[in-house]
């Protein structure tokens, strides 16, 4: 299928954020990491999965990849899941494939570190241009998942503190004011503790936006804690590579509120 026939299938992925948010519908991300597709067959059966367990977008990226293989894999996503966006979570601007639906345009607002707030951006422009792809522009924030992760690493910046609200608050804010149309809290992949329910409900009461949510969301509890607290869209990697059945778990979760709702 040609990149333009999927993209034509689906509604906008920004739409379909915007329709999560303000219906107060939960959603979730499923973080594929670009390095740990080793075996073909085994990805595919994963994904077969996801048809089943109404993921709503796929995330794609990694703080540091050892192999450039997303085009690759978005191939075999669309292949097996027409209907799930896919979208791209770069942790630089050679994380790009034109054959994403669209890409989280992250600025590292809780960081001072200029490469992350604007340097790879100017780098990825011209060619993001001209790919026609949709553009996600979010500010990102790091909070303290209680360990130094592959990104605080990564991205040589200080994560804000976990349990002093005003200050996420008030980066969250600035963002705002800088016109950002996302907001992803981050505890970093594999934090031993998510961003606490404290963040999540100090920043959604100032923003009105998508608020994603993701890091260390490896427990159905933990999950909904996050979006009792104001979450919009929760990313789950870590805790699916290791228990797809968490998954599972979620996915039901959401059906039944959804039932609820309706
Ligand atoms: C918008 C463009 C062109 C680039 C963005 C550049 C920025 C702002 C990067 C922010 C910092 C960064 C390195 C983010 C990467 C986030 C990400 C995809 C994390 C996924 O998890 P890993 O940290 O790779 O987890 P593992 O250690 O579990 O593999
Ligand atoms: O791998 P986990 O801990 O689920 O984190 C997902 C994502 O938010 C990391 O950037
Ligand atoms: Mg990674």
């Amino acid at each position: 299928m040609k990149v333009d026939q999927w993209r034509y299938r689906m509604r906008k992925v920004s739409e379909k954020l915007q329709a999560i948010h303000t219906s107060g519908n939960k959603g979730v991300a499923w973080l594929i990491d670009p390095d740990d597709f080793q075996s073909i067959r085994k990805f595919e059966s994963q994904l077969q999965e996801a048809n089943k367990l109404k993921i709503d977008f796929f995330f794609l990226g990694g703080s540091l990849i050892h192999q450039n293989r997303i085009s690759e894999i978005i191939q075999k996503i669309k292949e097996v899941c027409v209907e799930i966006p896919v979208i791209l979570f770069p942790g630089n601007a050679l994380q790009f494939s034109p054959l994403a639906d669209a890409i989280l345009f992250i600025s590292l607002i809780s960081g001072r570190n200029p490469d992350l707030l604007i340097g790879q951006h100017v780098s990825l422009a011209p060619l993001l241009e001209k790919s026609g792809m949709e553009v996600l522009p979010t500010g990102y924030m790091l909070i303290n998942g209680g360990q130094t992760t592959s990104v605080h690493y990564i991205s040589q910046t200080i994560p804000l503190p976990n349990h002093h609200p005003e200050l996420s608050v008030a980066t969250a804010l600035a963002g705002k004011f800088l016109g950002l149309q996302y907001f992803y809290l981050d505890a970093g992949s594999g934090a031993p503790f998510p961003v606490s329910t404290e963040i999540i409900k100090a920043v959604k009461r100032k923003i009105d936006a998508p608020l994603i949510v993701g890091g260390g969301l490896n427990s159905l509890d933990k999950i909904k804690s996050a979006f009792q607290a104001g979450a919009d869209l929760v990313v789950i990697g870590n805790g699916a590579e290791k228990n797809l059945n968490l998954l599972y778990e979620v996915s039901e979760f959401l059906e039944s509120t959804r039932v609820m709702a309706n």
